[in-house]
């Protein structure tokens, strides 16, 4: 990425050891082998990777919580290991597992926190806005977990922090609180935050994502915008993937040599290797013939789906 703006984060070659693991006769697992990224403001920078490729391994050393064992973080142009209070008040975190305390009501703890801050954020806006007041009488440990969620993303944004960390913040919404969660993403990004988020969605990370890290084991493996990362890469620029939709079920021709034809799920439909008009001409006679009209039909490139998958399966053969 070409910017003359400053990034808000950067990791270069992190390494992390994390134990000791009883199964390795109590010695250190690397976790993190090598995770390097910049993270910008006005942009949502996602880490996006299995479970288990170390997402939340990265965010922790990032935000300070962990020292690692190799490699440079520079986090506001600071290191955040250690005790800096100034550059925690400019951070917001959204930890996994949340942390809240089970006994407190979520808008005072929220009220509470937020008078922590020299300038806060407008809490009577966020309340609103995540409808918090719905279940603020509520102690945290009665609450669901999305409504975990919810206050979880509320406290992270409470001192208004220049750098947002979310760790899977759309994990267990419910469809209308994930979009609520992501237009409030989106807001973020437009007032010029850092966002930094981990996600194993293929959807979410397309959806919200300016630039995308795809860590694998412990590495980043692969990074760009979206648009760059489903781009054809140029040695498969003639085997592009038709994808379609249409009744389920169908009964599929035989393809031409070279083609690969697939029901992927059901009523969704994947035509593989397609290369010339002619192959496009095939398709299209199979639907004339049978007298099928697809109800989406999809000629772009791949998905970011597919392109994870291929760095997974490279790494399987390798
Ligand atoms: N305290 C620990 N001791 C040993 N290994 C650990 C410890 N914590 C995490 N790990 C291992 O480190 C690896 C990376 O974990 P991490 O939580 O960073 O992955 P992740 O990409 O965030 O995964 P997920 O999507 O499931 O949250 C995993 O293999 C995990 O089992």
């Amino acid at each position: 990425m070409v910017s003359s703006v400053t990034p808000s984060l950067i990791i270069n070659e992190l390494a992390k050891d994390l134990g000791p693991v009883p199964a390795l006769d109590n010695r250190m697992l690397r976790v993190l082998e090598s995770v390097s990224l910049k993270a910008y403001p006005g942009q949502v920078t996602t880490l996006l990777g299995a479970n288990g490729a170390g997402k939340s391994t990265t965010l922790a050393c990032a935000q300070g919580l962990l020292q690692p064992e190799g490699g440079t973080i520079e986090l506001l142009g600071q290191n955040p290991y250690g005790d800096n209070p100034e550059l925690r008040s400019r951070v917001g975190v959204m930890l996994q597992d949340g942390g809240l305390p089970p006994s407190m009501r979520p808008v005072p703890l929220l009220r509470h926190v937020a008078s922590l801050y020299r300038n806060p954020i407008d809490i009577d806006a966020l309340i609103t806005r995540l409808d918090l007041e719905s279940f603020g009488t509520r102690t945290i440990r009665r609450l669901s977990g999305g409504q975990k969620q919810r206050v979880a993303l509320a406290l992270a944004l409470a001192g208004d922090p220049e750098v947002v960390f979310l760790d899977e913040p759309s994990a267990g919404l419910d469809p209308q609180s994930r979009q609520v969660v992501f237009d409030l993403i989106a807001e973020l990004r437009d007032a010029g935050k850092a966002i930094i988020l981990t996600t194993h969605l293929m959807d979410d990370a397309q959806r919200l994502s300016d630039y995308v890290y795809i860590i694998d084991k412990g590495c980043t493996v692969a990074q760009g915008t979206v648009a760059e990362l489903t781009a054809r890469a140029a040695e498969d620029q003639d085997a592009r993937p038709i994808s379609f939709a249409a009744p389920v079920n169908l009964v599929l021709p035989e393809p031409p040599a070279g083609l690969y034809l697939s029901e992927t799920s059901a009523g969704e439909y994947r035509l593989d290797g397609v290369s010339s008009p002619d192959h496009l001409h095939w398709l299209t006679s199979w639907w004339l013939r049978e007298g099928i009209l697809p109800s989406q039909l999809n000629l772009q490139s791949r998905s970011l789906e597919d392109v994870f998958l291929e760095f997974a399966q490279k790494e399987e053969r390798a």
